[in-house]
């Protein structure tokens, strides 16, 4: 079991001493744990911690968890499946509209195959799956964008779909600030400042990112499936997903476990980066989807990470001369390139002609 840290224990030295409970070794679990957020979202500090204890612990031994009572509005949620299923509905030449490809900073749809998130197995078309990248929508007159930052700019939004814009925007907004709720519970289960975050998300690089996954039929393998094995990039994900289920995540013994629907809820995940920045306490887990129910499967992804100079280096509570920092700093940006060019192939030959 893991150890909980004694709240009544010693005070630790500002010279980074390693919390024992941050180095407890993985349990390998067999089912995602679900967490109640509402203490956190309206309890008071004591509430708080509490609640970032078992993040913390879900963090460490898996990487994922269920968050119910997360404060976004069921209706909202609801609209935006119904939009993003409206706009994959559509023929393919409306869609190619707002194509990926014509996009200067990594928004718009990407067609079935698009994106190989396991190019390795995964030797057959890619992923059984189409999307649409949404993000922070800067005007082309941003300073940011002005200065060529990559990865930042205005979204492509579909011309022909009354509701779509505002209702993805919504639903945007509202997951930016869950975001910002999780990485304070992140700061409080690492024993940091529960605002120790907050400088590096000023203008947090965020993506909404809708997903159709076609019902897979006949015999499958790993060289393609609706989503190829992969941890995600960046600091952390939000995942809705309909009741279609597929979701499979990859417990510390190595094995897949299903993470079903569960009403109301939410997937949470830890992403490389944030691995990274936590010297690999946290854990950013492999999954995967596979769409065998014969039927549509939609899910929408929310991809939250800091601003794109945020310098992502061994969290202080991290290290100590007993866990060295691993990894060489890096930046919220920086890392995000590095990985989409593995996974996009368009990406990486529009970086390279560049
Ligand atoms: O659609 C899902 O359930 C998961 C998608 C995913 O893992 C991803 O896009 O990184
Ligand atoms: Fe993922």
């Amino acid at each position: 079991m893991t150890e909980s840290p004694d709240p009544s224990g010693p005070a630790r030295s500002a010279a980074a001493a390693l919390d024992p409970a941050l180095l407890a070794a993985r349990i390998p679990l067999d089912a995602v744990p679900a967490i109640d957020l509402g203490d956190f979202l309206t309890g008071g500090p004591a509430e708080r911690k509490q609640v970032a204890r078992r993040i913390g612990e879900a963090c460490r031994n898996i990487g994922f968890f269920y968050i119910v009572n997360h404060g976004v509005p069921a209706d909202l949620r609801a609209a935006a499946f119904a939009e993003a299923k409206r706009f994959f509905d559509q023929p393919l030449a409306r869609k190619l509209e707002i194509d990926i490809e014509r996009s200067a900073c990594h928004r718009g749809y990407f067609k079935l195959g698009g994106e190989n998130l396991d190019p390795e197995k995964q030797t057959q078309g890619g992923d059984l799956k189409e999307g649409i990248k949404i993000g922070r929508d800067l005007p082309r007159d941003h300073p940011l964008v002005r200065a060529g930052t990559p990865l930042h700019g205005p979204n492509q939004w579909p011309g022909d779909l009354p509701g779509f814009q505002e209702t993805l925007q919504s639903y945007f907004d509202s997951l930016n600030n869950l975001g910002r709720q999780l990485m304070q519970a992140f700061a409080l289960a690492l024993e940091l400042p529960e605002d120790h975050f907050d400088r590096d998300l000023e203008l947090p690089m965020a993506t909404v990112g809708p997903l159709h996954y076609p019902p897979q039929r006949g015999r499958i393998s790993e060289a393609q499936i609706g989503a190829g094995a992969h941890t995600d990039f960046g600091c952390l994900t939000i995942l809705a997903q309909d009741e279609i289920g597929g979701l499979q995540v990859r417990n510390a013994a190595g094995d897949w476990i299903d993470a079903p629907f569960v009403a109301d809820s939410f997937v949470v995940n830890i992403g490389d980066m944030m691995a990274r920045w936590t010297n690999d306490i946290f854990a950013s887990t492999q999954h995967r989807v596979i769409n065998t129910s014969g039927r549509e499967r939609y899910s929408l992804p929310f991809f939250f990470d800091p601003d794109h100079d945020a310098e992502v280096s061994c969290l202080e509570t991290c290290c100590g001369p007993d866990r060295p920092a691993k990894y060489p700093p890096t930046t919220g940006l920086q890392h995000l390139l590095d990985m989409i060019n593995a996974t996009f192939d368009y990406h990486r030959d529009k970086q390279a002609a560049n």
